[in-house]
């Protein structure tokens, strides 16, 4: 049971966002958060969030998290850098978990290489925010499915082939959320770092756009140049030349590995 020490500490970082009429989201932050990758140094403002039920208050709240085995489901995160409310321009990324590229560094994806270069991209534009999208593993098939995936890839699938084939859609990944924490966090328009159009296309439902977005190629290796030319070939990935080295510039017709 918290005590009411505790819940005048927490309270004020607990926030209670309606998503319809039977649920919100909970959003607890910011934590101070300084990370090191490398050279690279920041402190970002760090959020997470839950699901609950609408009518559930603060309380509630507290009172079942420790019988909520909130470690057995992922929850989501935002990194939020800079005056993120009210300065004039913000770059965005949303990222999709990637747990074999973002945690173990797999050169299978780009994902790895650009959750850091997004990281960095925000503080050097000293605004922004990383929403780090937990249910968005092997987009939307989660994490035992991405393992068959990768597997039926072995043997020749591509990676949408490899989706279609145990039985997915390619892409079933929904922005609602994290869009609606958005606009919680900041009502001006912000710049998205992305070369997928879906994204682009769910924040711009929402008014939430400046007019450009950022591409985000490089980390191109051999072991993924297939994957990102049939990103560009089969989900409409946007391939812009901006700014690109022509070795970070994903090459067509690489031929399956
Ligand atoms: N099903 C499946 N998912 C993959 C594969 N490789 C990476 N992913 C997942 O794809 C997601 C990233 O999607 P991408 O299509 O690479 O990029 P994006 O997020 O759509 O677009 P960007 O904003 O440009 O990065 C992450 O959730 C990864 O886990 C794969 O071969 N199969």
């Amino acid at each position: 049971m918290t005590m009411k020490k505790e819940l005048e500490i927490l309270s004020e970082k607990i926030h209670l966002i309606k998503r319809n009429e039977t649920e919100s989201l909970c959003l607890v932050g910011p934590v101070r958060l300084p990370v090191k990758q490398g050279d690279f140094e920041a402190t970002f403002q760090w959020y997470t969030w839950l699901p609950v039920e609408a009518s559930t208050t603060i309380e509630q709240v507290l009172e079942n998290i420790s019988q909520s085995n909130l470690a057995l489901g992922q929850q989501s995160s935002i990194l939020v850098y800079g005056n993120f409310a009210d300065e004039e321009e913000a770059l965005i990324r949303m990222h999709s978990i990637c747990h074999t590229g973002d945690i173990f560094g797999s050169q299978r994806c780009d994902c790895g290489y650009q959750l850091h270069q997004s990281m960095q991209m925000i503080v050097e534009h000293g605004c922004g925010a990383v929403f780090y999208l937990a249910d968005h593993e092997g987009r939307g098939i989660g994490l035992f499915s991405k393992t068959m995936a990768y597997l039926l890839q072995e043997n020749g699938y591509d990676t949408v082939e490899a989706n279609h084939a145990l039985g997915f859609a390619d892409d079933t990944r929904s922005y609602e959320d994290a869009i609606l924490l958005l606009e919680a966090l900041r009502q001006k328009p912000s710049t998205l770092i992305t070369n997928n159009p879906n994204k682009l296309a769910a924040l711009q439902k929402h008014g939430l756009l400046a007019d450009k977005h950022i591409p985000l190629w490089g980390g191109m290796t051999e072991t993924n140049r297939f994957y990102l030319q049939t990103k560009i070939e089969k989900a409409g990935h946007i391939l812009t030349n901006g700014g690109l080295e022509d070795d970070e510039r994903p090459v067509l017709h690489a031929t399956r590995p």
